[in-house]
């Protein structure tokens, strides 16, 4: 059997992943293969040992946030077909839940997160890097209502934590990733003609 192939989606916040990832996953069930989606932000560290007021403080649009060495550990296990117990995360109290997910591999595993491609460790199990790039007022504005909605968020936190954290870390570590890609897609998550270019290219490499 071959080894699984690996799609890794970056991009800013709200610049489009998720619906990309989405739009992508849809292709793929239409056809009947089957794929695996992971998110690197269940593995944003576990903060149970600290207060609400102390987590609501924290930055998250940093790569100390995450557990990379556990993503790298089950992207690992994943291409050697091995199951892995997947986290949860909850953005509401910004810590992990308690139960994991038992997810089994597949012969295409996409995973979508911010840093993903400014991680050196994780490089070599990226088969494809896509990042999406979309302008950062865009992002922003799809953010605030996506939060809002979403997130348990006010405008005013959204508003703040944009301004101390998530707009200096996308240029200190998100914005210089986009060199390491090897797609660049305009136009955020509805990019037809790349979600067909990365089709085509994941069949061939499946064939
Ligand atoms: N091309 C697009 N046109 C309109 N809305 C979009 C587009 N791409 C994404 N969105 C919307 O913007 C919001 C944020 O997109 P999402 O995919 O969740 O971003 P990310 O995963 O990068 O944070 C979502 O509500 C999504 O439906
Ligand atoms: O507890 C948390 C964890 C994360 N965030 C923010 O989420 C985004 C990443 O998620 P996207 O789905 O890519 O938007 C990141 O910019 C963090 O700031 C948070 O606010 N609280």
């Amino acid at each position: 059997m071959s080894t699984p192939l690996v799609i890794a989606i970056s991009g800013a916040s709200g610049s489009g992943k998720s619906l990309f990832t989405e739009n992508l996953l849809k292709e793929f069930s239409d056809d009947g293969k089957p794929v695996q989606i992971l998110r690197e932000d269940h593995y944003y560290r576990s903060q149970d040992h600290l207060p609400m007021s102390e987590r609501e403080k924290n930055n998250y649009d940093h790569p100390k946030a995450f557990e990379h060495e556990l993503l790298v550990e089950h992207l690992e296990a994943l291409k050697n077909w091995k199951a892995i117990e997947y986290p949860h995360y909850c953005y509401k109290t910004h810590t992990r839940l308690e139960q994991t997910e038992h997810l089994i591999s597949a012969p295409v595993i996409i995973i979508e997160g911010i840093m993903l491609l400014a991680n050196e460790a994780l490089q070599p199990l990226f088969d494809i890097k896509i990042f999406v790039d979309t302008p950062l007022d865009i992002c922003l504005l799809r953010r605030m209502k996506r939060d809002i909605a979403e997130r348990g968020r006010t405008l005013e936190s959204v508003a703040n934590q944009y301004e101390s954290t998530v707009k200096p870390m996308y240029h200190q570590f998100i914005s210089p990733s986009r060199f390491t890609a090897d797609v660049i897609v305009t136009q955020g998550g509805k990019n037809r003609i790349a979600l067909d270019v990365i089709k085509s290219h994941i069949q061939q490499s499946l064939l």
